[in-house]
């Protein structure tokens, strides 16, 4: 594709956001700017360190939580957890322009697609084991993807589900992300909720996309500890892209005056942060380097081996049309996807029954628990961060403009069983 061309299919792709109707997916996107990486992908994301996501594991044991320490390695847990959500921002949001030249618009899942792989361990000691990463696209309407990524030998499980809302301001695509993640150490009894930051696209008119993180994310642990994220792009308190401060406090109470931080970490999520004591802007010392590691990526089966619910064989005809920008034949294969998913839903409607989602179930979280199970973590969590239960946008305040009380409490969760039970996929 000549530059010429390219450039006059990306001032009409730009002339067509303007009539934008609040679906990204609704978006005819240029050849050059689609990916064949389905959305359903994306929660690989949060696995690519693994050493950093079960590092918190090894801080203090069962004992040690009501013995003396437990305050300070409580401490030293969050600040792990905080390095390890810092370190999937990189993968997260800036993979398709390390890798493609800019950010792409991912292929958009089907309802009941899946995705899952597994990480080896690749330690000397073996002391990681394997971890497993499970994604099902539970919505379309609006696109959700939830996901699991559990390591049964260390008693590790990280849940969690993402939806979006867009919308376009004349140069940017401004994106409110829904949803959060659970992280549990079944072992230590401690268990963090993690929010997902506001982000926008920046760089649309040079035809260059890339995400830029905004707003703010927390982290609160069980222990009440908890981790306030703020996000800035270039000309804010650093000048450059994918900036960050965070602060760790000893609860949401302490977290009302910056004094109180505990620990202070600054500086690029997709380079190189520093950490020092208290509320100082010295930069103590090296905190995270996110060029410092390859991310890992998972091992995912051969297509010949997977099932036709597996995102990279059920889009292989639309991927291998995007690689040799065959438009016409995307625009075929493409629609083969969506009129086989139309008439699913038609038959669904006519014999009066809907798609069973596999792995991941709606709970009202505010329902009581069933005999025997505890209640769901965001309650305790969430009040203890005062973030509102309801699905609203990561992050509301209770309170806050955001938090409708005609929003329900009812968020995707992780059902076990139905892996332990299933029959015809594996890993
Ligand atoms: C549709 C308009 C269009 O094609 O514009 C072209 C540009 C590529 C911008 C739109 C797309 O940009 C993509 C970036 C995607 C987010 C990247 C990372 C994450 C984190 C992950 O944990 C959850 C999903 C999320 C938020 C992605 C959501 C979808 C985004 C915004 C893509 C846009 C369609």
């Amino acid at each position: 594709m000549t530059d010429a061309s390219k450039s006059s299919s990306w001032t009409s792709f730009l002339k067509s956001i303007a009539s934008y109707n609040g679906d990204l997916s609704s978006l005819t996107a240029p050849p050059f700017i689609l990916s064949s990486t389905s959305l359903s992908e994306f929660s690989q994301f949060w696995g690519e360190h693994p050493d950093l996501l079960i590092a918190p594991n090894f801080i203090g044991d069962k004992e040690s939580l009501n013995g003396p320490d437990a305050d300070k390695i409580a401490l030293e847990r969050i600040v792990a957890v905080t390095r390890w959500f810092i370190s999937t921002l990189r993968s997260q949001y800036c993979s398709r322009n390390e890798e493609l030249g800019s950010e792409k618009k991912p292929l958009n899942p089907f309802l009941g697609e899946l995705f899952l792989g597994k990480w080896v361990d690749k330690s000397e000691d073996q002391k990681l084991g394997e971890t497993i990463l499970l994604s099902e696209q539970v919505s379309h309407h609006p696109p959700e993807t939830a996901y699991a990524i559990f390591n049964d030998k260390n008693k590790v499980q990280l849940q969690g589900y993402n939806g979006i809302r867009a919308s376009i301001s004349a140069t940017s695509i401004n994106v409110k992300q829904f949803g959060h993640a659970i992280l549990e150490f079944k072992e230590l009894g401690e268990t963090f909720l993690c929010t997902l930051p506001p982000l926008h696209i920046e760089g649309l008119i040079l035809a260059s996309p890339y995400v830029e993180l905004e707003g703010r994310s927390f982290i609160q642990s069980s222990s009440g500890y908890i981790t306030v994220i703020e996000y800035s792009g270039k000309g804010y308190f650093s000048g450059k892209k994918n900036s960050f401060k965070a602060r760790i406090y000893k609860d949401f109470a302490a977290s009302k005056s910056k004094e109180n931080a505990l620990y202070t970490i600054s500086g690029q999520w997709s380079g190189i942060s520093y950490i020092s004591k208290g509320n100082s802007k010295e930069k103590d010392e090296l905190f995270y380097d996110a060029h410092s590691k390859n991310p890992e990526h998972l091992v995912v089966k051969p297509i010949e081996e997977q099932n036709d619910l597996e995102s990279r064989k059920a889009w292989k005809s639309v991927a291998d049309a995007i690689k040799i920008g065959n438009y016409d034949l995307i625009h075929k294969e493409k629609s083969t996807i969506e009129i086989a998913q139309r008439e699913l839903r038609e038959k669904e409607s006519e014999s009066g029954t809907s798609w069973q989602t596999r792995w991941f179930d709606e709970v009202d979280v505010n329902s009581s628990p069933k005999n025997g199970e505890a209640a769901d973590p965001l309650v305790e969590l969430a009040s203890l961060a005062n973030l509102s239960r309801r699905d609203v946008v990561s992050g509301t305040q209770v309170g806050d403009k955001d938090d409708k009380a005609s929003a329900p409490a009812v968020h995707w969760r992780f059902i076990r069983a139905n892996w332990d039970n299933e029959t015809e996929i594996k890993v």
